[in-house]
């Protein structure tokens, strides 16, 4: 019985796809730099914001100093377009809302940074009693280091036997692997089934209420 699901963000949860890859083209506009499709953003996403520009920025131009000047115009965009277009994935409120009248604890973590990811769980998860929203924060490692997840357990006080890693892409898998933990990776989010399996997840869904019947 699992008694803790912790949850990715972008991807598993919202699809964010569009506001990222609109904002940063914003930024690379502003720079002088080429847009992307918004498709192309599926496989820049994944790492935090930082490594989303690096990917984004042309071959020759991914320094330090540019990656900064894309972020500072990103940063300003994306504070008042981040929820233009993002919304959960189908049956995710209501995932959510059996989970928690069964009694499983909740929480989120995410590479996107601390601050963006509280607002959007505030805004489109309101009613969810998370017990931890942690993103990407100053001076700890992003995923797939698995310190984001042991701080999770340290708020929550459950077994590593007793928890469900459930994302959608190969650094959430890995995650989870490097953590101790059982993993569920999900096919609606940014990134292909074969990348998934090749971190042999114990468990692979296509709807969400299919984790319903992994607790
Ligand atoms: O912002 C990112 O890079 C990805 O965020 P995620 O960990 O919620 O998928």
């Amino acid at each position: 019985m699992k008694r803790l699901v912790i949850f990715d963000l972008d991807g598993t949860l919202l699809n964010t796809i569009a506001d990222l890859a609109q904002s940063t083209n914003y930024a690379l506009r502003k720079t002088g730099f080429p847009e992307h499709e918004v498709d192309e953003y599926r496989f820049f996403v994944g790492n935090g914001i930082n490594k989303l520009f690096e990917r984004a920025l042309p071959e020759g131009e991914k320094s330090e100093e540019n990656i900064s000047k894309v972020r500072k115009h990103f940063l300003v965009h994306y504070s008042e377009h981040k929820m233009d277009k993002s919304s959960p994935y189908p049956g995710i409120p209501e995932l959510l809302s059996a989970l928690h009248e069964k009694g499983v604890i909740m929480a989120v973590a995410s590479n996107k940074y601390q601050s963006a990811t509280e607002l959007l769980v505030e805004h489109y998860f309101s009613g969810v009693p998370f017990a931890a929203v942690f993103g990407q924060r100053e001076g700890i490692k992003t995923k797939p280091d698995p310190q984001i997840v042991e701080d999770i357990l340290t708020v929550t006080k459950v077994d590593k036997e007793d928890v469900l890693y459930v994302g959608d892409s190969g650094i959430d898998m890995l995650t989870a692997k490097n953590a101790g933990i059982t993993a569920a990776g999900v096919t609606w989010g940014f990134r292909p089934l074969e990348e998934l399996k090749q971190f042999e997840p114990a468990n692979i869904v296509n709807e969400a209420h299919e984790i319903l019947s992994l607790i």
